[in-house]
């Protein structure tokens, strides 16, 4: 049973003076990208029901380079085997490019910050990220220790991790995390983290990493952009600090945590692909990157193949990518419902006319050809909640044919019909097949395989045509204000029949020099009743004739 009393607003905001007015709200927009920091290969991996193996991390690590990412956390060398091993493999085999630093997760305790630093020798450049947990429930329940006890922790820890980096051979730099931040009063996570950074002397040549975590998501977001800023003013050395967030989606706001953080002054954000991580994970790389990007501010990640990434990610941490993650998901980009793919097919039609450069496009925030996803796959999408706009725009798209509005709409039901009576998508294809089993070059049961035309000197033309039907052939002649009129009269008075020529348009088919024909013709019938025909040949006239006789046919 749900029972809301067991809760209670958990968080502790920043003790600021009444009336205190905060800076961030006052901007609108993240103007450049902060340092990224993949905590895919650690936080990602300790959350995934079988961890990566050795050569999974290593291809996951290789594509974390390849977008882009600079600080890579790699895992916690003192967890496992595997994950020693992971680290002695990049260090040893050099796979550690010039422009990357590699990160590794420690706790503040003697013989795991000992085993990290074995892990680590020798690397040619490496952060040491160590942490213990700051929280009021942590304090009381997981460690039992006074607040300068949990301080003395994070203070010997730092004084050990400062005097290994002394003693081991290599490059390093150093992160603190007061773990559990979300859930520690503000100013006493400033008061560890100032312990800390007394102990590590940051400079602004080597500035230290304070990363103030969401370990835990306990508020809505912009009570942690609060913390941020007033810990961002606290803070001993600010010009020695870079300042880090570390959002969980705990209350499924991961993304605003970081996004406000960034306005209250985080520099730069430990994320990971496709929001995995603990629980309900950490906050999104990808959406964080793409949503600047959408913003026209350069991301520094490259995810202009979005596919092959998620061909990774999927493979080597057995995890799904969700079809609505932004950006990423098979179907945020589709449009089934049939008035947004009239939005985006006029769109996409004004864009290429006006041919613009910025992506105005309504209901698509992104370019999908940005990255690596396809309009024909990825946008329009074909199902009983599809109408004509869409319908015509891929038919147009893939295969040339343009029919007129009136036709496109009656195509738009036949296309809707089979999809719903089936209860399944359409293909591309699919909507090809109904479109020519509809209305292209219909010959049964009438047809006319001949015609020549003469020129009378009042300007109408003469049409001696061949109609076949029935089983009979016969030939006729009918006169009429051009080639099409004349035919048509001359299929009336054969057969007996009674429509009037509502509409003609052609149009070229191809692009080439044999370049083909396409005609449309829509009838009306005594009865009210509109049939449609679309006829394609070389011969224009042909086509024409083709388009009439398939619109008697579907009568
Ligand atoms: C929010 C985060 O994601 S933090 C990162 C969490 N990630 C992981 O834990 C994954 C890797 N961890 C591991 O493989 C293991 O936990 C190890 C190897 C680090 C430690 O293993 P063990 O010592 O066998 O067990 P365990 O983790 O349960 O240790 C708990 C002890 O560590 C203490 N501890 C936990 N975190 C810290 C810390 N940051 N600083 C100091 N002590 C800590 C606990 O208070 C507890 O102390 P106790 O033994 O006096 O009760
Ligand atoms: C180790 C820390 C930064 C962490 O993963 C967290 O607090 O979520
Ligand atoms: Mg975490």
């Amino acid at each position: 049973m749900m029972d809301a009393t067991k809760y209670s607003v958990g968080y502790y905001p920043p003790p600021v003076e009444p009336g205190h007015v905060y800076e961030w709200p006052q901007k609108d927009h993240i103007e450049q990208a902060p340092a990224w920091c993949s905590v895919d290969l650690r936080d990602g991996n300790q959350s995934l029901i079988v961890p990566m193996s050795l050569e999974e991390k290593l291809e996951f690590y290789d594509m974390l380079v390849k977008i882009g990412f600079k600080e890579i956390e790699v895992g916690f060398p003192a967890a496992s085997e595997t994950e020693y091993e992971f680290l002695r493999t990049l260090i040893d085999g050099n796979r550690i490019p010039q422009d990357v630093t590699v990160q590794v997760l420690t706790q503040c305790r003697d013989h795991i910050i000992r085993k990290t630093f074995e892990a680590v020798k020798g690397a040619p450049r490496a952060i040491i990220h160590f942490y213990n947990s700051t929280s009021v429930a942590q304090r009381e329940q997981v460690f039992k220790k006074s607040k300068e006890e949990i301080k003395k922790i994070a203070v010997d820890g730092a004084k050990l991790v400062k005097q290994l980096s002394e003693e081991y051979e290599g490059n390093f730099l150093f992160e603190y995390s007061p773990e559990s931040f979300t859930g520690t009063e503000p100013e006493y996570a400033v008061e560890v983290c100032n312990a800390v950074l007394d102990v590590m002397q940051p400079t602004p040549d080597r500035p230290m990493i304070i990363n103030l975590p969401v370990t835990v998501e306990m508020s809505m977001p912009h009570i942690y952009a609060n913390q941020i800023e007033w810990c961002s003013k606290h803070l001993k050395y600010r010009d020695s600090v870079i300042l880090s967030t570390h959002p969980h989606n705990d209350r499924g706001c991961g993304v605003a945590d970081a996004e406000l953080a960034v306005l209250a002054g985080a520099q730069r954000i430990e994320c990971c692909l496709f929001g995995n991580g603990e629980r309900t994970g950490n906050v999104d790389a990808i959406t964080l990157a793409m949503n600047m990007y959408s913003h026209g501010v350069d991301p520094h990640l490259d995810f202009s193949n979005m596919p092959a990434i998620c061909e990774v990610y999927e493979r080597v941490t057995r995890m799904h990518v969700y079809e609505r993650t932004p950006y990423a998901g098979a179907l945020v980009f589709a449009a089934f419902s049939g008035s947004h793919q009239d939005a985006i097919a006029k769109g996409m039609t004004w864009r290429k006319e006006k041919q613009l450069h910025q992506w105005t496009c309504p209901y698509i925030p992104i370019d999908p050809h940005d990255i690596g996803r396809t309009y024909d796959a990825d946008v329009i999408r074909i199902n009983s909640q599809s109408g004509k706009g869409g319908i015509g725009f891929l038919l147009q798209q893939n295969y040339g044919y343009n029919p007129p509005p009136k036709m496109r709409e009656d195509l738009g039901y036949r296309v809707k019909d089979v999809s719903d009576h089936e209860h399944r998508e359409l293909s591309v294809k699919e909507v090809l097949g109904v479109f020519e089993n509809s209305y292209l070059n219909h010959t049964q049961p009438l047809n006319v395989p001949d015609a020549h035309f003469i020129q009378n000197s009042d300007g109408s033309i003469t049409a001696n045509v061949v109609v076949t039907g029935g089983g009979s052939t016969v030939k006729c002649t009918a006169t009429g204000n051009g080639r099409l009129d004349a035919v048509a009269t001359a299929i009336e008075q054969q057969t007996g029949m009674h429509f009037t020529l509502v509409h003609y348009s052609e149009h070229a088919l191809d692009s080439d020099t044999n370049s083909r024909a396409c005609s449309y013709v829509g009838l009306k019938w005594a009865s009210g009743e509109e049939t449609w025909g679309c006829g394609t040949h070389t011969d224009i006239i042909v086509a024409g004739i083709k388009a009439l006789v398939s619109a008697i046919n579907n009568k």
